[in-house]
């Protein structure tokens, strides 16, 4: 089997196979790769072979991929020829009598210890993710041994049950022999209780090192003064009155009356060295039982409590050893049920009955430090703001801390199986529309505009109990893939998603909390980055909402910040607690265009509770269409796609080679179907605030009306094709900047309308030319004048020039902020009308 010769896929798992044609060395040319694991490697490390090491050179036109079915042909045809040569090498080893010759003796064991040191090689290498595939492999074969055993456990579970219903059947019948003797069925039926086993699924020996908060019991007895956690039998201890006891319940157990159990041993070895002893588990199983639909209460419990957790233990191998499992776990299966009606059912009632045996303990002199948990694991410290170390970090990275309440996993590169991210980049790159969201904030009194570019897909397509259809983009053909494989890594089924575009280091997103409680009690966001490295900043919150007035605005300053950096294809996976009380951020900094996906999982609304739609429907106010949800329902708001914002931020281009590009006279129809829209953006962490703190948000107040604009600019996706999208014009006047933008805009696109150049961008273009390239007429976004339009203002490498500055100034006057403020905006944002705007529209509140 041919294997790719970077991420070691067998044959029959290459994506894309190629060879790779600039190595000229005979042994390289049967060489197989993934495309895409060329594609990187090239990136990286250009002028080097894969395989050889030798030197390579790649220019412009060197072609880099060969055909690679003939050479996994020739392949396989040597590999036969060496497996008949290895045949008559063998032939040849054996002697008549049969024996082996001492030479093939040595040579077997050669290859043994080779074998060995291979399989040493691969751990050692996936401990270090130097192969990133292999924890991804890992994954998905234990998430196929979890089929598995789901599957084994529900056949079970079946026949327990049907085991239940016989003792059930039993139970009542001897009850009701011993009533007609005489005694009462209610301490019957107490002293019934299944005995509780080392055999008992229950008592998992998992759970030794799970610690809880709210659920903490202690494994306490009236006679023992204060037991050693993980003393013996510590739940046959317990009082047998209140839980029952293997002792008591086998005495009497129904099931064999006539035989006298004798007492349990006094020192057994430890069972159940937890908090939560097994008798309270199946109390609160049997209550949940009780109270939700059966199934689903006993799948819970079981899961929760014996193979789930082992699971867990098995697919979280990359958690830190000692890590507490169970309350992660809990929140795991909650997280799991979160769209089940039984979901409330099961939280109320687990939370009542666990209180209740806390209570109970405690009546019986628990003392609070019996409670302690002796073998809770030392939390890792947070000990500064750090960056991701240069030296191969593990992947994932993982940051569990309980005590800060901090849940992260980092992979850096995400490296799906089976899926090319750089497709997956380019599909974006050329169909997804981007809208720079403009709202008015009923808080601020005041327009705003989000602070980077953004689109929204996916939710529920649903209609509200009020007959209002949400607002509801489908998730594009080309990122489903992507979804389904970041959903099964997250153990979460995503089914919606953000997409942000920082085309700059201006472009950012303030201190937020992604925690929406249209998103579930416990969510977990994932987040993969692409194209330029960004910093990723977190900060603990004592309120992660605070209230004006809050001690340091509600931040936890006794922590401190953690950072770190996210590459090219970081997947960023937050989890457990954090969004509860974390703030997270990516600011301002030098840095070239930068993608995220990030994904979410919107709770459906369910049948009786209709507050959920508010959900979605800020979502896709604030990151597609802001105040005019209309205009975007008829599409007639402004858009950009990638190529749009190439032309009109020229700046950036300057960066990368120019290129012809033929433009399209059609919009494409890919992106017609995937919505069209405004301006859009992010609610910073003032709005987020307002956002749950204020789910009825004040309708605004002012309505806009389309008209057709004369732009008459016909490319791709463009927004600018004036029967495609026309621009909007407010009927009422929201504000100056609002319609001093849209003429500012305007007059941008006189300069792209001009140039027939279109520059290629890549994420993997790593050199910035130190000249720029000559004749260049697209204008960085501040740099035109608004009079001129064929201006002579070219930008320079140091930035805009004194005239465009000029210029800029007379706009923003012309749009009514004070030239001073104006002045003081551009030198602050040079280049960047966005900020300055902002910034103006700050300085005049
Ligand atoms: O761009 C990022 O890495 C973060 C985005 C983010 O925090 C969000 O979309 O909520
Ligand atoms: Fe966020």
């Amino acid at each position: 089997m041919s294997k790719c010769l970077i991420c070691q896929s067998e044959e029959h798992d290459i994506v894309d196979p190629v060879t790779f044609l600039p190595c000229a060395s005979p042994g390289c040319k049967n060489n197989v790769y993934c495309r895409g694991c060329l594609d990187r490697f090239v990136k990286d490390y250009a002028s080097k072979c894969v395989a050889c090491n030798g030197k390579i050179r790649i220019t412009r036109g060197t072609k880099l991929y060969g055909d690679a079915t003939a050479a996994m042909k020739k392949n396989e045809a040597q590999r036969e020829e060496a497996r008949r040569a290895e045949g008559l090498e063998q032939a040849h080893m054996v002697m008549k009598d049969g024996e082996l010759r001492a030479a093939y003796k040595a040579k077997i064991a050669e290859e043994d210890k080779e074998q060995e040191s291979l399989s040493l090689a691969m751990e050692l290498s996936r401990e270090n993710s130097i192969i990133p595939e292999v924890t991804a492999k890992d994954l998905a074969e234990l998430q196929r041994f979890q089929r598995e055993a789901d599957k084994e456990e529900a056949q079970k579970r079946a026949a327990e049950r049907a085991a239940e219903i016989e003792a059930s059947e039993k139970l009542i019948q001897s009850l009701t022999q011993e009533e007609e003797s005489g005694s009462s069925p209610q301490e019957k039926i107490k002293s019934q209780k299944t005995p509780i086993s080392d055999e008992n699924p229950i008592t998992s020996a998992s759970m030794t090192t799970s610690t809880t908060t709210s659920t903490t019991t202690t494994s306490a007895s009236s006679s023992a003064p204060k037991p050693k956690p993980s003393s013996p039998s510590a739940s046959t201890k317990h009082s047998p009155s209140k839980l029952g006891s293997p002792s008591a319940s086998t005495k009497h157990s129904p099931f064999k009356p006539s035989t006298p159990q004798p007492p349990p041993p006094s020192s057994t070895p430890p069972t159940m060295p937890s908090h939560f002893k097994p008798s309270d588990i199946q109390r609160v199983a049997e209550e949940l039982t009780a109270a939700t639909s059966a199934p689903v209460a006993a799948a819970v419990m079981k899961r929760l409590l014996h193979k789930r957790v082992k699971y867990v233990e098995q697919t979280m191998a990359f958690l830190p050893r000692g890590t507490t499992l169970f309350p992660k776990f809990l929140k795991t299966i909650k997280k799991r049920f979160a769209g089940s009606p039984d979901f409330h059912t099961l939280q109320t009632v687990y939370d009542q009955v666990t209180t209740k045996i806390q209570k109970e303990y405690d009546a019986e002199n628990c003392s609070s430090s019996s409670r302690s948990i002796p073998n809770k694991p030392k939390a890792h410290t947070i000990t500064g703001f750090r960056a991701l170390p240069d030296k191969i970090p593990p992947n994932p990275l993982l940051i569990d801390d309980d005590s800060k309440n901090l849940r992260l996993r980092v992979y850096g590169p995400y490296e799906p199986a089976n899926l090319s991210l750089s497709e997956v980049e380019q599909n974006i790159k050329d169909h997804m529309t981007w809208y720079r969201v403009k709202y008015s904030s009923g808080r601020f009194n005041n327009e705003c505009e989000t602070p980077c570019y953004t689109n929204y897909f996916g939710g529920v397509a649903q209609t509200s109990k009020s007959g209002e259809k949400l607002p509801y983009q489908e998730i594009p053909g080309y990122l489903k893939p992507l979804t389904q494989k970041v959903s099964d890594l997250c153990g979460v089924q995503f089914n919606s998603f953000l997409v942000r575009l920082y085309f700059n280091g201006k472009d950012n997103i303030a201190h937020h909390t992604d925690g929406r409680t249209f998103l579930g009690e416990i969510p977990t966001i994932a987040s993969l980055s692409l194209g330029a490295t960004a910093t990723f900043e977190l900060k603990r919150m004592n309120n992660v909402w605070p209230d004006s007035g809050t001690p340091d605005g509600g931040e936890d300053k006794s922590t401190p910040h953690l950072g770190f950096k996210c590459k090219d294809r970081t997947l960023l996976i937050m989890e457990g607690d954090t969004q509860d009380h974390w703030h997270h951020r990516v600011p301002q900094e030098s840095r070239g265009p930068r993608i995220n996906i990030n994904f979410r999982y919107i709770v459906p609304t369910s049948s009786n509770n209709d507050v959920d739609t508010e959900g979605q429907k800020k979502y896709y106010k604030y990151m597609v269409y802001g105040d005019y949800r209309e205009e975007w329902e008829s599409r007639k708001i402004d858009s950009w796609s990638f190529d749009d914002l190439m032309k009109l931020k020229g700046g950036v281009m300057s960066m990368f080679p120019q290129q012809k590009k033929e433009l399209p006279q059609e919009p494409s129809k890919e992106n017609e179907r995937e919505g069209v829209g405004v301006s859009g953006g992010e609610p910073n962490n003032e709005l987020n605030k307002e956002n749950k703190k204020e789910p009825t948000e004040k309708e605004p107040t002012t309505t806009a009306t389309a008209t057709a604009t004369s732009a008459p600019v016909t490319y791709k996706n463009s927004i600018f094709k004036s029967s495609a999208r026309p621009a909007i014009k407010p009927a009422v006047k929201r504000s100056n900047a609002d319609s001093a933008f849209s003429s500012k805009k305007a007059k941008l696109l006189q300069p792209i309308q001009k140039s027939s150049t279109s520059t290629p961008f890549s994420f993997a273009a790593k050199t910035k030319p130190k000249t720029l390239t000559p004749g260049l007429t697209i204008s960085p976004m501040s740099t035109p004048s608004p009079t001129n339009t064929t201006s002579t203002d070219a930008p320079t490498a140091d930035g805009p020039s004194e005239a465009s500055e000029a210029s800029e100034i007379k706009t923003l006057v012309e749009m009514g902020f004070s030239k001073e403020h104006a002045i003081q905006a551009i030198k602050n944002h040079p280049g960047d009308f966005m900020l300055q705007m902002n910034e103006c529209i700050a300085n005049n509140l």
